[in-house]
């Protein structure tokens, strides 16, 4: 069988403290082909540090081993310090929860989504700018031209979201990792951006690993749903059965999902053992 485009085997990482190493991710193992892979779990489960390592993007005193770690059949594992940066330019998006930090509030947003090209093509400036023109058109933006000459302080939070994602895709990478991309929008917004990384994940035949810890909108939009407890993998099944799940801890995580009547109110402790 084909390899899947990322395959994730015996993950682990680590930071040191006063009691020694602590272990945030323990051991853990999945894959994600082209389809839309969520990572669930409550806070501190260790879905963002899964998502770094898989990019190279650890905080420099973690320390991470793996068994297997490869994405379009190569070894991440063995990568040199330049592999990893055209692999962050070319093959693996990232996406992280609010567009304020990730724009360079300095520069006209034209120039951030034509970065990716600028680095790693021989373009003309004159075929980047028709390039993210088009990239800004394909996220639903309405006027794609006044956008390129904004600065980002111009733009609202969804607009800022589709253009990150623009950034993100120009070089059409083939695995986006998107680490709670909508949590610093409304509901409303929340959808319409999915539903866009969905629609766009289809089009261009990507791979999306989405971190949340919103089951509802993983039920809604993902294929496949990694649960993650303490550091490991609790379960993995597809979205569709989330409702229905075997683990009495990822029926407990669904219970407290946010709804329509309980939005804005305090969700219900679920303890360890639920
Ligand atoms: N720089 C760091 N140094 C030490 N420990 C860290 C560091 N960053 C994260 N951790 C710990 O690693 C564990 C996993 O964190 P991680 O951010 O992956 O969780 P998460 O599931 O993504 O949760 P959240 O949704 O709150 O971000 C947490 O216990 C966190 O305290």
């Amino acid at each position: 069988m084909a390899e899947p485009l990322l395959s994730v085997q015996d993950l682990s990482v680590s930071f040191p403290s006063a009691a020694g190493m602590v272990r945030v991710v323990d051991g853990i193992g999945f894959s994600v082909d082209r389809e839309i892979v969520a990572l669930v779990g409550e806070s501190g489960s260790g879905k963002s540090m899964t998502g770094r390592a898989i990019m190279g993007l650890l905080p420099h005193h973690a320390q991470m081993r793996a068994a297997r770690l490869s994405f379009g059949g190569q070894d991440l594992l063995s990568l040199p310090a330049s592999g990893w940066n055209a692999l962050r330019g070319n093959g693996i998006g990232l996406i992280l929860q609010d567009p304020k930090y990730s724009l360079n509030p300095a520069h006209k947003v034209g120039r951030q989504v034509e970065e990716t090209l600028l680095l790693h093509t021989r373009l003309s400036g004159a075929e980047r700018r028709e390039q993210a023109l088009d990239m800004l058109h394909k996220v639903g933006l309405p006027d794609p031209k006044r956008v390129y000459s904004s600065y980002p302080a111009a733009l609202s939070g969804g607009m800022g979201q589709r253009v990150m994602i623009a950034a993100m895709l120009i070089n059409r990478p083939k695995l986006l990792i998107a680490d709670e991309p909508t949590s610093a929008l409304d509901r409303e917004l929340q959808s319409q951006i999915l539903a866009l990384l969905r629609s766009l994940t289809e089009e261009f035949g990507m791979g999306l690993l989405l971190i949340s810890h919103d089951l509802q909108q993983v039920a809604q939009f993902a294929d496949r749903a990694v649960v993650m407890r303490g550091g490991r993998i609790e379960e993995e099944l597809a979205s569709a059965d989330l409702a229905n799940a075997q683990s009495a801890y990822t029926r407990a995580l669904w219970a407290a999902r946010p709804s329509a009547k309980t939005y804005g109110t305090r969700l219900p402790v679920y303890g360890a053992g639920a």
